[in-house]
């Protein structure tokens, strides 16, 4: 076996002044490959409970990572900096990457505008997000134009903005909660990578009661409370949507993440840790390991 080479982080001896700094310590992931070489700086989770303590990076040969946590994309990980982790990974997904734009895809209130921005802003991408694109196109709120002129009216031009924007290269695009149902919009998330953000219908509707469901007008039919109403209306959506959101390149579960960094609520998942494991997820997706056939792509 070859031995393994101790990672170089001198500038960042990951000692007591990252981990307790706040509230958010970050769990970082020191990847190993199959033949136990040091691959790459990975994935972290917000871990508060976690004491302030120091350690040194001086791997040992055979680096036993039983008790360490696990995160969906299948890395280990110790505590770290989340910010610097996810520079890093953006970094090392950059290459691969080349240029392809990402379209983040999921139910409304998944956080595809938090964590799109996050990463656009990590890889040096500029961040769009789509029903913005729409609303400034028509001078308009995406409410307004539902109500004047209908949903079908508001999704041919969701559909134009989506094509405008698979010309553009190095883009993260936020799409619409409904973009994924009409084909041909897959075809222009095509001219990128795709990426499914799953999260569990009771963190949805939690999120979305908590700004309320005025600006989301499929919401508007149900009664009830803010909670109710939006717990009722996307369990109806997610019914019809959810063949559609597997068609993406890559998915991303906070159930499954959360369930692997052992918290209890999918809430306890901060969105830079999100950011990097969809960073995670598209680079399985680019090195053909995540079962789903790549493309020729025009960048
Ligand atoms: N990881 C997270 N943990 C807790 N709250 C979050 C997280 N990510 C996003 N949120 C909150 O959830 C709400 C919805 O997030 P966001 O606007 O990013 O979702 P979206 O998918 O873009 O929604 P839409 O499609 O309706 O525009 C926001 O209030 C945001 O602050
Ligand atoms: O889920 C949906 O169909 C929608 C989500 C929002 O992003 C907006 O695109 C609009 O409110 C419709």
């Amino acid at each position: 076996m070859e031995a393994i080479t101790t990672p170089q982080f001198s500038a960042l001896t990951i000692g007591s002044k990252s981990i307790g700094r706040n509230e958010n310590i970050a769990m970082a992931a020191l990847n190993f490959n199959r033949r136990g070489r040091k691959h790459c700086v990975r994935t972290i989770a917000r871990k508060p409970n976690i004491q302030s303590r120091s350690f040194h990076l001086g791997l040992p040969h055979s680096c036993d990572h039983s008790q360490a946590p696990v995160l969906e994309s299948g890395d280990c990980y110790t505590s770290f900096d989340e910010d610097w982790l996810l520079k890093n990974k953006a970094q090392e997904v950059t290459s691969c990457l080349n240029g392809r734009s990402i379209f983040l895809v999921g139910m409304m209130g998944s956080g595809k505008t938090t964590v799109g921005r996050i990463l656009s802003e990590a890889l040096g991408y500029c961040f769009v997000d789509s029903d913005r694109y729409v609303e400034q196109a028509m001078g308009t709120s995406v409410t307004e134009i539902f109500e004047q002129r209908g949903e079908s009216f508001f999704r041919d031009h969701e559909s134009e903005a989506l094509q405008k924007l698979s010309f553009a290269p190095r883009k993260v695009v936020a799409t619409g909660g409904g973009a994924v149902v009409r084909p041909v919009n897959w075809k222009y998330m095509r001219q990128g990578i795709s990426v499914f953000l799953d999260v569990p219908l009771d963190a949805l509707a939690r999120r979305i009661a908590a700004v309320g469901t005025d600006s989301r007008p499929l919401l508007h039919f149900e009664s009830g409370d803010a909670y109710t109403k939006a717990f009722v209306g996307l369990f109806t959506l997610t019914k019809k949507r959810s063949e559609a959101y597997a068609n993406a390149d890559a998915t991303v579960s906070l159930l499954h993440l959360a369930t692997n960094l052992r918290l209890e609520d999918v809430f306890d998942i901060t969105p830079t840790v999100i950011a990097i494991e969809v960073l995670a997820q598209i680079e399985k997706f680019l090195r053909g390991n995540n079962g789903k056939s790549l493309r020729m792509y025009p960048y």
